[in-house]
């Protein structure tokens, strides 16, 4: 049984910051001028010893403990904000209470985010947690990664170099191109399989080797800062949620864009790297969308240049991703000088030596032939996790009786599937009392909504995609390696059926992807929805 057994940092956590007896009273902005790793405080909300959520929320003093945090230095990436989301799903185990009291500096400010989209009294993600654990545990699994991934790991690394030196000594344009193309393959499958797992302590136990795994992806040219804070701290907390730059622009204009979450998050990962596309039903229609189901595929192999000439220069530059603050990674001057390095080291193997050895034009055609290879792939296996027909919308704003705007997904249709799966568990109970009721806004709930999972259950597939095919597992537990989705699937799946929560499968990556563009063709063309 799985139980919250974590002794070791419990028993490791000297004095840190929990010695005051009187807990002040902490505003958003003073917390907000906490988030560097010299002093970093977090906000998580309340709960009692038991687990049940209080209401408020508690700010910790993590500055100390960041160093023997289990999880590594991730936990920085909590600084200065509300990291309720980020607490709740890295520790399938949960935290002791005991140490939450012992790091405690004080509590909020009545009112500071209580408009949080989520809720999370219900039971649903405490008994998927446990019987997830279970799970690994009779399977005989390691939570984080072990062996099956270290050997594929070998295998890619492998992969990427050797393809990188075929690119370099074959004198045959042709074939230093098809090199060229494997060298991006690997590349991608470097930073699904290796950098994923590594950047969200997943790999392996060893925080040295999960920092090293999450590295790859500056070996392949991106930046493991500017993702961990676009992809964990954008992402994975407001998956499908319109940007918010987006939205203040609509209201500057005077546009009713019918988001009614003023504060609302963006996720970056989606929407912002997609430029030219109506991806989300909030974005504005222009003319061209009409023909994006056509030009999407070729959009999307321009994936990873946008990211690592544009996202990850104006991250480092302004210190900003929308919403996102980087000053917890880039406030450093060692990671700053960690980025241009690997920056121009990766140019130079990438761009530098093919130039040398076939020339200018030769050299940067195969360097963006690599790139459009890796850029097709990881859009492929990405976006028809999140942008599908039957996929939920993040937050169509709704009132709930206490005056709060709370999360109510929504498809593009304006239906919320919850209420449909909801229906059809009603109706084969006798014994209507019975049937779990799922808040509309439960965190866990509105993950099985906004991800779509392909090829469930396939080893191969979830394998080869990294996971990708398993994005409802990974969005559950992001901190649970890869490796584990295909075993873990079944039991998601069934606990999502028994408290009517949706659980959308696609039988192929072939049927997701059709369904992918038909979903864009239909967002291109309709105006008003
Ligand atoms: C805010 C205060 C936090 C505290 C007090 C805390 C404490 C802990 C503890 C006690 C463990 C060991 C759990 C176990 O062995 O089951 C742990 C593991 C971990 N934590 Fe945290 N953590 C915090 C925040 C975070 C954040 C913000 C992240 C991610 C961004 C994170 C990521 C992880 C990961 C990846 C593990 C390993 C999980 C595993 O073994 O499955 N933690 N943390």
């Amino acid at each position: 049984m799985c139980k919250n057994n974590v002794p070791a940092a419990d028993a490791k956590l000297k004095g840190a910051a929990a010695a005051s007896t009187v807990l002040k009273t902490i505003s958003k902005s003073e917390l907000a001028s906490h988030n560097t790793p010299h002093s970093a405080w977090c906000a998580v909300h309340s709960t009692d010893a038991s687990g049940k959520y209080t209401g408020g929320h508690v700010v910790l003093d993590i500055t100390s403990f960041a160093s023997r945090h289990p999880g590594g230095d991730l936990i920085l990436l909590a600084a200065g904000k509300d990291a309720s989301v980020l607490f709740e799903t890295y520790h399938p185990r949960g935290v002791p209470h005991s140490l939450v009291k012992k790091l405690q500096i004080g509590v909020m400010e009545k009112g500071a985010y209580e408009n949080s989209f989520y809720s999370w009294d219900s039971d649903f993600y405490k008994v998927l947690k446990q019987r997830v654990c279970e799970r690994i545990e009779e399977k005989g699994l390691q939570r984080r990664g072990s062996g099956e991934i270290l050997i594929k790991a070998l295998f890619l690394l492998a992969g990427f170099w050797y393809s990188l030196y075929h690119m370099y000594t074959q004198t045959n344009f042709t074939n230093a191109a098809i090199a060229s193309i494997s060298m991006g393959i690997f590349a991608a499958m470097i930073g699904v399989n290796i950098q994923h797992d590594g950047n969200h302590g997943a790999f392996a136990k060893s925080k040295f080797i999960n920092k090293f795994a999450g590295w790859t992806f500056d070996m392949i040219g991106g930046s493991a800062f500017t993702w961990e804070l676009q992809h964990m701290l954008g992402h994975h907390p407001y998956t499908n949620v319109l940007d918010e730059v987006e939205h203040k622009r609509k209201e500057d204009e005077g546009v009713d864009c019918k988001l009614e979450e003023k504060d609302q998050e963006s996720d970056p990962d989606v929407f912002s790297s997609f430029p030219l596309m109506r991806m989300h039903p909030l974005h504005e229609v222009s003319w061209f969308h009409r023909y994006q189901h056509i030009y999407a595929p070729f959009l999307f192999a321009l994936m990873t240049l946008a990211k690592v000439f544009q996202q990850d220069f104006e991250i480092v530059l302004t210190g900003k991703l929308y919403h996102i603050d980087a000053a917890v990674r880039y406030g450093s001057i060692w990671n700053v000088m960690r980025f241009w390095s690997m920056k121009i080291i990766t140019m130079f193997y990438m761009l530098g030596l093919p130039i040398y050895f076939h020339g200018a034009v030769k050299g940067v055609g195969l360097f963006v032939i690599g790139h459009l290879a890796a850029g097709e792939l990881l859009a492929t296996m990405f976006i028809v996790n999140h942008v599908i027909e039957g996929v939920s919308y993040g937050h169509k704003g709704v009132t709930n009786d206490e005056g709060v705007k709370v999360a109510k997904p929504a498809t593009i249709m304006g239906d919320t599937p919850m209420e449909r799966t909801r229906e059809q568990l009603m109706n084969g109970k006798s014994d209507k009392s019975t049937v779990p009721s799922v808040p509309f806004d439960d965190w866990a709930a509105v993950q099985c909504q906004t991800s779509v999972n392909w090829s469930s259950g396939s080893w191969f597939w979830n394998h080869f995609s990294g996971g990708l095919s398993h994005q409802i597992e990974h969005h559950l537990f992001p901190s649970i390696c890869h490796t584990n989705y295909c075993y873990i699937q079944e039991v998601v799946q069934k606990t999502c059926e028994e408290y009517g929560v949706p659980y959308q499968t696609e039988s192929s990556l072939y049927v997701a992807y059709g369904k992918m563009l038909n979903h864009l063709k239909f967002l291109g063309r309709t105006k008003q929805l």
